[in-house]
């Protein structure tokens, strides 16, 4: 088990510059999860990471040990792909066991081990089956036993389970996450579903066009994005471009840049600059919905239903006031008359679960429905 450093790497491909400037401090036996849209650099920064590339500048560190420019089958690091790259023709017990014959371990030592590995990933009555005689999910299994049997001191995953179907990867992502604490060994997740980040990660670092935009907890990312990319990456949210007019206290005075009569009050501390452009960030489930006006409240606006979407739990109504549309999620409670496109409403977006976020993205129009 060992700590990663990676020191303000980059690394460019002819014109492409994959990944910039990028430094992290991932703790021993930590669950660390690269999250971010394709072709963001996640997979180049793994692959650092493991050796298969070296940086173009910078340096990658396990605990204090140097290892930017180590190759690959020195470093110990056990990966899992998202097409698993076992042998077909193999058998699980072969394929498993490959790593170990590799490093000419007595075969007594080798059998003992992979029987300890398929245990662990459950796949112990399959020993002798050829890999291509097992399900999708049954051979990530393997890959990972292959990866773990190792006794890699960080393993690395790279988007392991987006070839399963949505059942599977829920099951995998709980055994992904039970080997992980079992065995506590320093994990680093690729992945582009915000999901499985925010579901099995310690901390995670949100990427955007090579660039890490915030690293924190899953409840930090969540609730506090850095600015209007996090905060629509992940998870839904509505964002307000916004200008803002004066403080007073620890109330924020906005108005809408979209249509400046209508105001708005952040009460949430918020780091930004002056000349920065703002937008507020909400979640639909903070968003509050009232059939009359609320009185004595603020942040209300009075708008239309255009579309009300049961999901079973919730009911997502998308709402209309004057050109934006907003949407809230509201709880089913079963209440009759049922919120109907066409009804009129009162949104409140609450002033303490508003989030003041820099816009580092091109605005938007409204969101459409159709
Ligand atoms: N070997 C390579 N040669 C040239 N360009 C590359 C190479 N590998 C990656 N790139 C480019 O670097 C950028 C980052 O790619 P990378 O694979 O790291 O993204 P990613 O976030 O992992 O995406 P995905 O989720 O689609 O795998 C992309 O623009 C990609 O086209």
């Amino acid at each position: 088990m060992s700590s990663v450093t990676l020191k303000s790497i980059t690394k460019s491909f002819k014109t492409v510059q994959a990944v910039k400037e990028l430094s992290l401090d991932i703790q021993k036996g930590e669950f660390f999860t690269f999250l971010g849209p394709s072709g963001c650099g996640k997979t180049t920064t793994l692959r650092m990471i493991a050796g298969f590339y070296y940086p173009t500048t910078g340096s990658i560190f396990f605990g204090d040990r140097e290892m930017t420019k180590v190759a690959p089958e020195k470093r110990n690091t056990g990966m899992v792909f998202q097409n698993y790259a076992l042998f077909p023709h193999m058998t699980v017990f072969e394929n498993v066991a490959f790593g170990l014959k590799v490093r000419k371990l007595a075969s007594a030592e080798v059998k003992k081990r992979v029987e300890e590995a398929l245990a662990k990933v459950r796949l112990d009555a399959f020993t002798k089956r050829q890999v291509s005689q097992l399900s999708g999910g049954q051979q990530q299994r393997v890959a990972l036993a292959r990866s773990l049997v190792i006794q890699p001191e960080i393993l690395l995953l790279d988007e392991p389970l987006s070839n399963l179907d949505a059942r599977l990867r829920d099951e995998m992502r709980t055994e992904i996450l039970r080997l992980q604490r079992d065995y506590g060994i320093t994990t680093i997740y690729v992945t582009h579903d915000q999901i499985e980040a925010l579901s099995m990660s310690d901390r995670i670092a949100v990427f955007n066009a090579g660039e890490c935009q915030q690293i924190g907890t899953p409840k930090e990312i969540y609730n506090e994005p850095a600015n209007d990319f996090v905060a629509s990456f992940i998870g839904e949210t509505n964002l307000i471009p916004v200008q803002l007019e004066g403080r007073e206290g620890g109330t924020l005075q906005f108005s809408w840049v979209e249509d400046n009569s209508k105001k708005l009050m952040a009460e949430r501390p918020a780091a930004f600059s002056e000349e920065e452009l703002l937008s507020v960030s909400i979640r639909p489930e903070a968003v509050e919905v009232f059939e009359e006006p609320p009185v004595n409240l603020q942040n209300v606006y009075e708008g239309t239903i255009e579309l009300a979407q049961f999901t079973g739990a919730s009911l997502n109504l998308f709402i209309s006031l004057g050109g934006k549309v907003v949407q809230a999620m509201v709880l089913n409670t079963m209440a009759h008359p049922e919120p109907e496109p066409g009804d009129r409403v009162w949104v409140r977006l609450p002033e303490f679960r508003v989030r003041v976020v820099p816009r580092v993205m091109e605005p938007k129009e409204g969101r459409r429905i159709s």
